[in-house]
């Protein structure tokens, strides 16, 4: 079989014979007979040389963007590197786990495609111009060539081509590094190589199967989380973004921030952490939305805690008007301390959720936590903006059975039953239910852990009655209290009146005196 290194010797002695004769040619033929030599020249080269080259480039758009193409071609050759290349660049991903090799420079690949055997090359050209760089590398202009004959021109530049971008993007889905993105204060947005975004790997071990939960609820979630990444043409066919709302809601420690993780890891999706109280208005809000990528969840953890929903910061300022006029050096010193803080109100963020934002990208998920849903404004939470609520609550058997499970690695035990019926009466978040049964030493086993917990439960629940008791002290305290205060002020009322009505008798009396007297 010929090797792409014969064809180029061969190819190599036509060129200088061809450029040969064109001297001869350009020395003893007018000038006016050029044109037609160079085009019957090019048809003999043609034919001599039935190969078709296409090059991708390494950047396209002038040096901002990184093609596409080019990283799904490297991906795809990385595979098909290491059966045939004979010289890498071998790099770890993956936490070390697994190496992948790519193509070094000018290294020659073959393929094969339904029978057609294609090259592959990756080339580089250096800038001519004398300039110095800082930055040589950065000067490079790397690109693959993709040489095949001429004869399969339609299959290879329309299906063989696909097949190399589709196969790059899975390999890149399958291999890629999740992330977990946090904002950055604006005041770090400028310079060189700064971003709006800081990153570090996404590693965190939560899944849906060590989440304590009740089976059907986990399983319903599940389904609607998968429902969702696979859902493109279906949003497509309805006319909706294909962006999901969540909102998980209950008690601290019932596992809400561990339920976002383990829908990351489920969905294989990278995190973007939005910590709203750095963000100065609505416009930054929009441009660090704007830059999150597809295939990622955007939290928004403690709504209720970031964004004043209930109008609050208004009434402030309406009271401390009053005191602007008496005291100007304080009312500039609080004016900077509110321009320091956050101005993201919630139609700004509501704006984005479904305005704007709809039209930029897809596959996104946002998810908002809270410990309070009650004082969530329910222009926030309805469906279309968060899509599907999701409570977290107390640990119920179930719950209590995975985290068993989890932590001391049993399915079953006698003291599960003394465990349930304790659940039944305590309300004890999966938290404290996991610390409890957590071994604190070497020697604690299952069953010192169970008694631990049931342990715990039993305080637990006799804390809980004594709160209970304390609670209703104070209410009826404050009822007897109000009581009181109503009867006073019947009282006092009932002794205006009976004032008023001697008052008005005494008026009318000095009346008809003063008729008799007339
Ligand atoms: N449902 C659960 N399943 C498994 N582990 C849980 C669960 N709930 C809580 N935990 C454990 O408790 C710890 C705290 O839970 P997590 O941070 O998810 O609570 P949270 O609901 O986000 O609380 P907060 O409202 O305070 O943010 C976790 O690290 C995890 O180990
Ligand atoms: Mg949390």
């Amino acid at each position: 079989m010929v090797t792409m290194g014969e064809l180029w010797a061969t190819l190599g002695s036509v060129v200088a014979s061809a450029m040969f004769v064109s001297t001869i040619f350009k020395q003893y033929f007018p000038y006016q007979l050029w044109g037609y030599i160079e085009k019957y020249s090019l048809k003999f080269v043609r034919f001599l040389y039935p190969y078709i080259e296409i090059r991708f480039d390494e950047f396209s758009g002038g040096r901002m963007q990184r093609s596409e193409a080019f990283s799904a071609i490297q991906n795809y050759l990385s595979t098909k590197a290491s059966l045939h290349a004979t010289r890498f660049k071998a790099d770890f991903v993956k936490d070390s786990q697994s190496l992948v090799l790519s193509m070094e420079d000018r290294e020659e690949v073959t393929d094969e495609f339904e029978g057609i055997k294609v090259w592959w090359v990756l080339g580089k050209t250096i800038p001519r111009t004398q300039q110095f760089s800082f930055y040589p590398a950065a000067d490079e202009k790397r690109f693959y060539k993709l040489t095949f004959h001429k004869s399969h021109r339609e299959l290879i530049t329309k299906s063989y081509v696909k097949h190399v971008f589709d196969g790059g993007k899975a390999i890149a889905v399958k291999e890629r590094q999740r992330k977990l993105f946090s904002n950055n204060p604006s005041k770090n947005w400028y310079g060189w190589r700064s971003t709006k975004w800081s990153h570090v790997q996404f590693e965190h071990p939560a899944t849906f199967d060590t989440l304590a939960m009740e089976t059907q609820k986990k399983e319903e979630i599940k389904k609607d989380l998968k429902k969702f990444r696979e859902g493109e043409e279906y949003y497509t066919k309805i006319g909706k973004a294909w962006k999901r709302g969540y909102l998980l809601y209950g008690p601290p420690g019932t596992g809400k921030s561990t339920m976002i993780a383990a829908m990351a890891n489920y969905l294989n999706y990278d995190v973007y952490d939005l910590e709203l109280t750095t963000v100065m208005d609505n416009s930054e809000l929009r441009s660090l939305l704007i830059e999150t990528t597809n295939k990622s969840i955007i939290v928004i953890e403690d709504i209720d805690c970031s964004l004043d929903l209930t109008g609050q910061r208004e009434k402030k300022k309406e009271k401390d008007g009053d005191e602007e006029e008496k005291n100007p050096i304080e009312k500039k010193m609080k004016e900077d301390s509110e321009n320091k803080a956050s101005k993201v109100t919630l139609s700004g963020l509501l704006n984005f959720i479904d305005g704007l934002w709809s039209a930029c990208g897809g596959e996104r998920l946002i998810v908002f936590t809270t410990n309070y849903v009650d004082k969530l404004d329910p222009a926030l939470i309805r469906r279309g903006r968060m899509d599907k609520h999701i409570e977290m609550s107390y640990c119920g058997f179930e719950a209590f059975k995975v985290l068993a499970k989890n932590y001391l690695d049993i399915d079953s035990h006698e003291l599960f039953a003394e465990v349930g019926h304790q659940l039944e009466e305590t309300n004890m978040t999966p938290a404290d239910v996991a610390e409890n049964l957590m071994p604190k030493s070497d020697e604690d086993d299952a069953e010192t852990c169970l008694k631990n917990l049931i342990e715990g439960l039993k305080v637990a629940k006799e804390e809980a009655i004594k709160k209970a008791e304390e609670e209703a002290r104070l209410k009826a305290e404050k009822e007897e209290k109000e009581k009181e205060e109503k009867a006073k002020e019947a009282d006092s009322k009932e002794e205006n009146k009976k004032g008023d009505e001697t008052a008005a008798n005494s008026v009318k009396e000095n009346g008809s005196i003063d008729k008799e007297v007339k």
